[in-house]
């Protein structure tokens, strides 16, 4: 089985782990790479797996996963200095660093060391993330197919050329977050009706479940899907021309620029 190293156990790597777990993987199969003593803690606690030192964990793992902030790969790749890694041992580095390219690794590895990008979601705790990865300069399909086949088990896989990864992050990386703060403003909304807080989330919750569950299994576009709520000089025709006139639409094109935008910026050398 692949042994698989997490270097950094936040927000990230705690979904990732939770959900390899969650979908079989063996605890034995995971170890994890945590600075921060009482998360290090937390993270043994709560899954059982070993938590130990960057140079620790890369040792002897195929899959080494570096999930800490854009900041800190320097550090990591300092600390895996100390190791002696092995790409003929089909070892390989998974980067999920927001903007970080792959040719900031690759110069600091031994010569032809593969580096995959990759842009997970969180949903993958729950085994429907969007896993989106972008091969490196020595990446061999060989590498590509390890990488889809662990991130498959916690929802879907694409692959992209690197030069669209900052507009991935932007879209599904940090989408969870977009989609949950709409649904704050619906749930406040229906606070501000008359509802409790209770109903407007249960009536929320289960309305975004079912229109994402439409969208998964209709041939129809969103667009359409719309189209077929709105009924003529309806409800919804009244609010989505408040939404549309508030520049909801705009709103987000304009954010998901700026998020790209914040992307690339993180990964150039002085972030
Ligand atoms: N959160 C998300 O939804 C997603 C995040 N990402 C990417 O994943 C990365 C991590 O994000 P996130 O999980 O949110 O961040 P967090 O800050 O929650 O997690 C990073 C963790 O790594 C630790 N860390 C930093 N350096 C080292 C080191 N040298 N050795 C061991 N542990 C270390 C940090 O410790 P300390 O707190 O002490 O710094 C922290 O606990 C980022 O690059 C982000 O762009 C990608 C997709 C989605
Ligand atoms: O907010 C961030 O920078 C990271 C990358 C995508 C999601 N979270």
């Amino acid at each position: 089985m692949t042994r698989i190293a997490v270097i950094g156990g936040g927000k990230i790597g705690e979904a990732l782990v939770a959900g390899l777990l969650e979908a079989g993987r063996a605890t034995k199969d995971l170890v994890v790479a945590e600075q921060f003593p009482a998360r290090a803690k937390e993270i043994a606690e709560q899954f059982g797996i070993r938590v130990t030192t960057v140079a620790d964990a890369a040792e002897g793992a195929d899959l080494i996963v570096v999930a800490v902030k854009p900041s800190d790969v320097d550090g990591v790749l300092t600390a895996l200095g100390e190791v002696e890694l092995d790409s003929d041992r089909e070892q390989l580095i998974v980067s999920l660093a927001a903007g970080v390219p792959t040719s900031r690794f690759e110069p600091k590895l031994p010569a032809g060391f593969p580096v995959i990008r990759a842009m997970p979601n969180t949903p993958m705790l729950v085994g429907e993330g969007m896993s989106v990865i972008a091969p490196g300069r020595y990446v061999k399909e060989a590498h590509l197919e390890l990488v889809r086949d662990v991130l498959s088990a916690v929802g879907k896989v694409t692959v992209v050329s690197e030069n669209q990864m900052d507009a991935v992050t932007a879209v599904s990386g940090s989408g969870p977050a977009y989609f949950f703060l709409v649904v704050e403003a619906m749930v406040d909304a229906g606070v501000s009706l008359g509802l409790t807080r209770r109903t407007a989330s249960e009536l929320v919750v289960q309305t975004m479940l079912g229109s994402a569950a439409m969208l998964d299994r209709s041939e129809e576009s969103a667009t359409e899907l719309r189209a077929a709520v709105t009924s003529p000089a309806g409800t919804t025709a009244a609010a989505v021309r408040v939404l549309e006139q508030n520049g909801l639409r705009s709103a987000f094109i304009e954010a998901l620029h700026t998020a790209k935008d914040r992307s690339a910026q993180q990964g150039a050398i002085n972030d």
